[in-house]
């Protein structure tokens, strides 16, 4: 059984490699970005209380996040690992899972970055904005305010892992499947 956590800045391609490594390694894909955005379109409670935070490029907290995960995580019992993919992103949420990993005798495999410039980012993510209907896409402020999240209480899971030896980082410019490669040949390697 692998896990696998996908990190990254917003916009660094997490979402469309996530689509092409849960085929390869035969993972179950849990973004909670997709959870939440699911949970708007349908209007649930935890959809409206999702987007207040994701409209302005807040986090959600943590207690939701953590609860909303575990509950995927059960979902799937027969899983032959998870691709976790924009969770964790606080320190807080990395030790949660690693406990509730570890209540099932499980743990994080690795943890694989995919590295992008910001400024590259920050135009890649205005262009999904123009087609993709996400608020926080279309607003460089919302952007902006969603990098200053991820360097506040994301990049400390760098420092986090690191620690466990389970973080690796690969090239996230290039083509798809250059990427692609680049993540294939750190997970051949685990
Ligand atoms: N693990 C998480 N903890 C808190 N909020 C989250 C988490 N995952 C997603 N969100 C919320 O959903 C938004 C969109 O997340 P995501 O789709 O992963 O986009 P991106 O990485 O492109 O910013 C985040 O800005 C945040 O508001």
């Amino acid at each position: 059984m692998i896990n696998i956590v996908l990190f990254g800045k917003p916009g660094a391609g997490k979402g469309t490699q996530a689509e092409f490594l849960k085929g390869k390694y035969n993972l179950t894909h849990l973004s909670t970005g997709d959870i939440f955005r699911f949970n708007i379109k349908n209007d649930t409670e935890l959809g409206q209380l999702a987007k207040t935070f994701m409209d302005k490029g807040d986090l959600v907290p943590d207690e939701v996040t953590i609860q909303m995960l575990q509950s995927e995580v059960d979902k799937n019992p027969h899983s032959a690992g998870f691709l976790f993919d924009g969770f964790p992103r606080t320190i807080a949420q990395a030790e949660a899972l690693d406990k509730f990993l570890e209540s099932k005798e499980q743990n994080i495999t690795a943890t694989v970055a995919l590295e992008a410039d910001d400024e590259i980012l920050v135009q890649r993510l205005l262009e999904r904005g123009k087609t993709s209907g996400r608020p926080d896409d279309q607003d460089e402020e919302k952007i902006r305010n969603r990098y200053q999240e991820y360097n506040e209480k994301t990049a400390p899971l760098m420092q986090y892992y690191n620690a466990q030896g389970k973080f690796y980082a690969v090239n996230g410019i290039g083509s798809i499947e250059e990427v692609t490669e680049r993540l294939s040949k750190v997970i051949d390697n685990l």
